[in-house]
């Protein structure tokens, strides 16, 4: 895999901020879902070229944040503008990667085979299209580490080496925002490790934005900027070391602790809910 090897236990530092503007902003995001608030008027901005990490626990609202964004979730109200668009505008379709928690893969084809076939979905057409088509299809195995696998079958892969399928086809269309639905669960440390130094890779290679969640804490020293949430709401946005620094804590779950305590000690505010 690209990036195999690097500086996978370093901390990240951020670089400079970009003077973009940024690849997502939110004002006042609610999303109602059935009866339920799960989404409650959030803020927050997501910078271009950087790796974001949504984090919280199970149920907070991550997959539906992410639905918000890439333009699949109903019932959504507020601003969320993504790459200077509103949030599900048809021209953003091709420029967003998006990579659920269950794998959309097609069993029956071959590694290979599925890529051609979201290639040719992509960028249809004969000579130079062909010719585009077989390069991607070929960058997205070798980024996913799948070269030895790409003439099986995706119906006799492991869990991890589907998912890695499904993030080879976000990959495809070199799209500048990545949106990565608990991308590493149920990998092995070396595999996760891969896949984060492949997600640096991306963002410092390609300039992509990559919004990542996860609910495995060690992954947010990953990151360059974190959204913590919980239940629908935002408990902090900021990068792990301004997090920790401001807690007075060593590690991002601490603070991320911490803050649940703060929030739990504040008195209590109107509920968002719907009459
Ligand atoms: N179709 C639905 N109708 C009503 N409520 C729903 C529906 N789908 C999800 N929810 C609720 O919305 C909340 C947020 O769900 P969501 O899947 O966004 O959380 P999550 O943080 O991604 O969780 P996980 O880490 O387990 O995937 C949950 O409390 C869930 O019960």
């Amino acid at each position: 895999m690209r990036g195999r090897g690097g500086d996978g236990d370093k901390e990240v530092t951020a670089p400079a901020a970009p003077a973009a503007a940024p690849a997502i902003l939110a004002e006042g995001l609610t999303v109602i879902r059935g009866r339920r608030t799960v989404l409650r008027g959030l803020a927050f901005a997501v910078p271009r070229g950087r790796i974001t990490g949504l984090l919280g626990p199970s149920g907070c609202g991550k997959s539906t944040l992410m639905r918000a964004v890439v333009g699949t979730q109903a019932e959504v109200t507020g601003t969320l503008r993504v790459l200077d668009h509103p949030a599900g505008a048809p021209a953003l379709r091709s420029r967003i990667g998006y990579v659920t928690q269950d794998p959309s893969v097609y069993d029956d084809l071959t590694v290979r085979q599925n890529l051609e076939y979201f290639a040719a979905v992509l960028d249809p057409g004969r000579g130079p299209a062909a010719a585009r088509r077989r390069d991607h299809v070929a960058r997205a195995i070798d980024d996913v580490d799948l070269a030895s696998q790409a003439d099986s079958l995706a119906g006799n892969l492991s869990g991890g080496q589907r998912s890695r399928v499904s993030l080879a086809v976000a990959l495809l269309g070199t799209p500048e925002l990545l949106v990565l639905d608990e991308p590493t669960v149920g990998l092995d440390p070396v595999l996760r490790r891969d896949l984060w130094n492949l997600f640096h890779d991306i963002a410092a290679e390609r300039g992509a934005t990559i919004l990542v969640s996860s609910h495995v804490m060690d992954e947010a020293e990953r990151c360059h900027r974190l959204l913590l949430m919980r239940e629908g709401e935002i408990l902090a946005d900021d990068t792990p070391e301004a997090l920790r620094t401001r807690t007075r804590t060593d590690t991002v779950e601490a603070a991320f602790l911490h803050l649940v305590d703060e929030a739990a000690a504040r008195p209590a505010t109107p509920s968002a809910s719907p009459p």
